[in-house]
């Protein structure tokens, strides 16, 4: 469902990611996508998604590449970035009308903007304007207008970056609660999120794959926090004084 062949990224001189990645997740799976603050994760997902070019590569959504097939892979794709976008201005209602419109949902619409606010629980904020809801709301318009199309594939960029525990929790549910019918690809920062809901981990460090399995499989020798440190400290294990944190913010600048 979700391909990259041998993708690889250069910012002018910088290489952001490096050595050919590869891998297919296949229908139903929930990836999640773990990585230092630099890895590349983002880099990397918006390649998949088209929305940056490869330098090397590419990229495919239900067997359509994302750069020569792009509206056969959008139609199949639901994209929550990092931030947004949303539109402060809109009301989640507007967004959601906007958004509808534009992917040509046609009378089918208003009946799929219902099932989305239902599945995000937007009903309390549909009329208020996009700029004045909290951060957790804020996820969930946006994961609302990701499912509005009803796509098979949903990758999505640190969903519960900023969010509060009740938050993280609410977004979890939401996740779980789309069951395995869709494939997911999900970036965080938080070790016991990738514990919580995915089947597998992909690994990225300083743009390259360093590790692609299963939770288990990462926490064999240890806790998953021993096993992070160590792939992304070319194999040093964690220091005994490194407090143990469920969240890997800051590890590197
Ligand atoms: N447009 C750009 N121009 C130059 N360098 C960039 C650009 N975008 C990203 N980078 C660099 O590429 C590397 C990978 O960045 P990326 O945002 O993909 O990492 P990430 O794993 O998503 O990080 P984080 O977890 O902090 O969001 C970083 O060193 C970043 O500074």
């Amino acid at each position: 469902m979700i391909e990259a062949s041998g993708l690889s990224k250069y910012y002018g001189p910088f290489v952001a990611v490096q050595h050919d990645i590869s891998f297919k997740i296949p229908q139903g799976q929930i990836v999640a996508f773990l990585g230092p603050n630099g890895a590349g994760k983002t880099t990397l997902m918006r390649m998949l998604t088209g929305y940056l070019a490869p330098s090397a590569g590419g990229a495919s959504i239900a067997g359509f590449d994302v750069r020569t097939s792009r509206i056969e892979a959008s139609r199949r794709l639901g994209y929550l970035p990092e931030n947004g976008p949303l539109y402060p201005d809109m009301t989640p209602l507007e967004l959601l009308t906007f958004c509808g419109e534009a992917r040509e949902l046609g009378p089918a619409l208003k009946s799929r903007i219902e099932e989305v606010v239902d599945i995000c629980a937007l009903h309390l904020v549909i009329e208020k304007p996009v700029g004045k809801l909290s951060r957790g709301l804020k996820q969930r318009v946006g994961l609302a207008q990701a499912l509005l199309h009803d796509p098979d594939v949903l990758i999505m960029d640190e969903p519960t970056a900023g969010l509060d525990p009740n938050q993280i929790r609410q977004f979890r549910e939401n996740i779980q609660g789309l069951g395995h019918t869709k494939t997911l690809l999900i970036s965080t920062h938080i070790l016991h999120e990738a514990d919580a809901v995915a089947d597998r981990v992909l690994l990225v460090n300083s743009g390259r794959l360093v590790f692609d399995g299963q939770v288990s499989e990462l926490e064999e020798d240890g806790s998953i926090e021993e096993a992070f440190y160590r792939l992304t400290n070319h194999g040093a294990p964690l220091p005994p004084n490194e407090p143990a944190a469920g969240s890997i913010e800051g590890q590197q600048p």
